[in-house]
């Protein structure tokens, strides 16, 4: 009897312990964890990570997590995950990239603390709505530049002209004028270990660099190349205004707070920021064009009554053009929805709750309605039986796919199709983006050079439909399925054949 009485009590305890483990587990979000320890799913994301994110929302609700290389991540696709995504002071921005960064440009977890406020306000500034239109005549003097090397006729991969005439102006534009080489062999040594790093950026940021001989060669490269020039991109300031480019601002501030032996990563980061999502969109926008002959015609229209007849003069691009040209400004926004980057993510530092009311629906929206569970043959949406009131514990990585909210048809009415006229009812004047477009992020730490890589792309694409009659020799290529980092690259290449009108 005495034996039995202690027993019970131990049972006892251990059933509550169960069903309050189980009950604090009921009030998670469904987990997907795979079968092999801590690689957990790795394996199934990793095959065609967009996909999987997609598949998943359709299989287990609107919101999910999924444990994978010894990270959880909580996957919010509708308002309610949405808004805590964005407005709660629970998750943090710092604290989910100050691991990549570590990984891919090896700034010290200290260093990007001190100084991320200012380089970010800094930046923000600078490229800010109010100074960036400042960078107009420079963009379009160097993009001039290069253009005259591509001769008055040829046939191309479209990726590689636009690196061709991205990597130098915005070199350039943003670090120091004459800086990037011209000599054919260091230019080809550049875009080799440039590309290399940009390709395995997303393993990089994840992997220890060991695991990654190859992309750990390029950017050891691109260190030593950012290092040697250093002093020569500090020492020189514009001779007209003594105005210094982004770049030299960034260094004057990391000198303040003694970092100096960290500038060359710095730059690195933001070399990498700059080119990594403004070369492909810019690929996008004029394949997006050149695939629709309609779109094409009236852009040709439109260039012509702010320039005179196209290919005639060189000229100069102004704010006001812009303005005019407003058709190219929707197809640039319109390509960076279709190809917006795969994921986004903050960190939870204390545990969030997030309610989904009843009556939610979440539904087969896009083309892999196959992976749904309830074997559903249409698009109709489900609809959640009761409200679901989950809670995201603290250290889950909380994640927001902009390629996936820009295709809920709830927001995006007929989300596949490229119709650069949805961009009517955007407030573009008063620099205000579509609900729900979030390709540059949203909130206190949204993309600082996102007006910057507006405008380079709008006068990139102005002056080679000005001065060139282009057209595909290829189909619109896919887009890649392996990239959750940044915009979608294109599967495979794209040929353009541009001919210098007369
Ligand atoms: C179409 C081109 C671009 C896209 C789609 C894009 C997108 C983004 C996104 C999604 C973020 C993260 C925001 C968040 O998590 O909320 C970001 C951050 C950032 N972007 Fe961009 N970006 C583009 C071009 C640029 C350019 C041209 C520059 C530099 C001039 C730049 C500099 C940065 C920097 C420095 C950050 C990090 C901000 C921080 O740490 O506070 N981006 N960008």
């Amino acid at each position: 009897m005495e034996l039995i009485y202690p027993a019970g009590i131990i049972i006892l305890g251990c059933v509550a312990l169960l069903l309050f483990l189980q009950w604090k587990n009921l009030s998670r979000p469904p987990c997907i964890r795979g079968w092999i320890p801590w690689f957990g799913a790795g394996f199934e994301i990793g095959k065609a990570p967009l996909e999987f994110i997609e598949k998943a929302r359709i299989k287990y609700g609107p919101i999910f997590t999924v444990f994978a290389v010894g990270k959880r991540m909580t996957f919010v696709t509708e308002e309610e995950g949405i808004n805590v995504f964005l407005k709660s002071k629970e998750v943090n921005f710092k604290l989910a990239v100050q691991s990549p960064i570590y990984h891919t440009a090896s700034i010290p977890n200290n260093v990007f603390f001190t100084m991320h406020e200012k380089l970010h306000t800094m930046m923000k500034g600078k490229l800010g709505t109010s100074n960036v239109y400042r960078l107009t005549g420079q963009l379009t003097e160097e993009l001039h530049e290069q253009l005259e090397n591509l001769g008055l006729h040829g046939t191309m991969d479209l990726s590689n002209l636009v690196r061709h005439l991205l990597y130098p102006v915005t070199v350039n534009v943003l670090f120091k004028k004459g800086l990037f080489p011209t000599n054919a062999k260091k230019i080809s040594e550049f875009r080799q270990h440039f590309q290399v790093y940009d390709e395995g950026f997303e393993h990089g940021s994840q992997m220890p660099e060991c695991l990654l001989r190859n992309w750990s060669k390029s950017k050891t490269w691109l260190l030593a190349l950012l290092e040697k020039n250093m002093p020569d991109i500090k020492a020189c300031k514009s001779a007209k205004d003594h105005s210094m480019t982004v770049v030299q601002a960034m260094m004057n501030i990391i000198e303040m707070e003694k970092n100096e032996q960290n500038q060359p990563n710095y730059g690195l980061l933001l070399l990498w920021a700059a080119l990594s999502n403004a070369v492909p969109v810019t690929f996008w926008t004029i394949a997006f064009v050149l695939s629709h002959p309609n779109i094409y015609r009236t852009i040709m229209e439109d260039i012509s009554s702010v320039f005179g007849a196209a290919g005639k003069d060189k000229i100069k691009v102004s704010e006001d053009d812009l303005k005019k040209l407003l058709l190219i400004k929707w197809c640039v926004l319109e390509s960076i929805r279709l190809r917006a980057p795969g994921i986004i993510a903050r960190k939870v530092v204390k545990p969030v709750k997030i309610l989904l009311q009843d009556q939610t629906s979440f539904g087969c929206v896009t083309s892999l309605k196959h992976a749904c569970a309830k074997n559903c043959l249409s698009h109709q949406d489900h609809v959640l039986e009761a409200p679901l009131n989950y809670t995201v514990p603290s250290g889950d990585l909380l994640v927001l796919s902009p390629f996936w909210l820009h295709r809920n048809a709830k927001h995006f009415p007929e989300p596949e199709s490229f119709k650069p006229e949805r961009w009517e009812k955007a407030d573009l004047e008063k620099h205000a983006f579509l609900d729900y477009f979030m390709a540059f992020g949203r909130g206190r730490y949204q993309c600082p050079g996102r007006w910057f890589a507006l405008l380079e792309i709008q006068i990139c694409v102005i002056l080679i439909f000005y001065y060139y009659d282009c057209s595909l020799l290829d189909p619109l290529p896919k887009h890649s399925p392996l990239h959750l980092v940044g915009v979608q690259q294109p599967e495979g290449q794209c040929r353009i054949e541009f001919k210098r009108r007369k």
